[in-house]
């Protein structure tokens, strides 16, 4: 339930054009995100996705298109005081100031600071780093103490350029933690862009992959998966006699078998069925089933598929 006058499309992009001199590097991009999204972008190297997260928090402009933030145009997004936030690859705090005195200063310039500096900083796991100036931290705790500092408000949008970079495994997990426990909690929107197809996975409500300059494909995780079949490889013998029982069942939509038939590996593409009735009819049949490995459908898999056919 959201309160009169609360924007649902809390990101609207439409036919947005951006150039740099006389190389254009987007061009009728559409991208819609929700509110309450966790929304991924993802692309190849150079695709354009932190010209895209650019292009959405005003510091670059663009040729054409119409994109507006919150109902904003990103211009104006000064207006929220800290209701939208942008937190980039390269995190750029001030190197010569302490990790306090950066989200002092943050508090100070945030409309409405919900958390104090000692919070957010128990919050990230920077406590012990608090007297730190920025330039003797890590890479990681530098993009800990960039996060820290956004959460002294209460953003409705979190926009973040690779999040992910440069942290170690529990840097991860906490990071993953966090945009769970804020999108939960608070709703708060992200869009968030990365090539660790994996973390995204984890945790995105929606995926948008960026290709040649557009989103070639976007929707929620549900509308993606749901056409993509999943793939059953099953090892078993009597490879001729398998074949033709599963090629009879309904559900399996295809059957192929390599190696001998003694000793077969047969890959089945499943549309409405699950591997352990498959299993149990194998194996009623008299047939030895050696193994059997599902592959479920994933966003690296989606991502392959447009990048070779586009
Ligand atoms: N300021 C700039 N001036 C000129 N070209 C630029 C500028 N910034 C980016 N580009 C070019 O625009 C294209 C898109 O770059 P961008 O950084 O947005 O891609 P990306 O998808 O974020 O890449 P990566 O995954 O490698 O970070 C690239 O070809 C890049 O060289």
């Amino acid at each position: 339930m959201t309160g009169a006058g609360t924007i649902e499309q809390v990101l609207s992009i439409a036919a947005l054009e951006k150039r740099y001199g006389n190389t254009r590097v987007l061009a009728q991009l559409d991208l819609t995100v929700q509110r309450g999204a966790i929304h991924g972008l993802v692309g190849l190297n150079g695709s354009g996705k932190t010209t895209t997260l650019e292009c959405v928090l005003g510091m670059q402009t663009f040729q054409a298109g119409e994109l507006t933030v919150l109902g904003r145009a990103p211009s104006r997004l000064w207006q929220g005081r800290g209701d939208v936030v942008g937190i980039f690859d390269a995190p750029s705090l001030h190197p010569t100031l302490t990790v306090r005195q950066v989200l002092e200063h943050a508090r100070l310039i945030c409309g409405q600071p919900v958390r104090s500096p000692a919070e957010v900083e128990t919050l990230l796991g920077i406590s012990r780093y608090s007297n730190y100036k920025i330039k003797q931290l890590s890479l990681g705790n530098r993009r800990r103490a960039s996060i820290a500092q956004a959460l002294i408000g209460q953003p409705e949008f979190i926009v973040l350029d690779e999040p992910f970079n440069g942290l170690d495994a529990g840097g991860v997990d906490d990071v993953l933690a966090l945009i769970r426990q804020l999108n939960l909690q608070h709703g708060t929107t992200f869009l968030l862009s990365s090539h660790q197809l994996a973390y995204l996975e984890n945790i995105c409500t929606d995926f948008a992959i960026l290709h040649q300059g557009h989103i070639a494909l976007n929707g929620s995780v549900d509308t993606l998966f749901r056409d993509q079949h999943t793939q059953l490889n099953v090892r078993c013998d009597q490879s001729a006699k398998a074949c033709a029982l599963l090629t009879a069942m309904s559900g399996i939509s295809s059957v192929t078998s390599a190696g001998p038939d003694e000793d077969a590996l047969l890959t089945l593409t499943l549309d409405n069925i699950d591997a352990a009735t498959i299993n149990s009819a194998l194996v009623h049949a008299g047939i030895a089933v050696a193994g059997l490995e599902l592959q479920k459908p994933s966003l690296a898999q989606l991502f392959h598929n447009i990048v070779e056919t586009h």
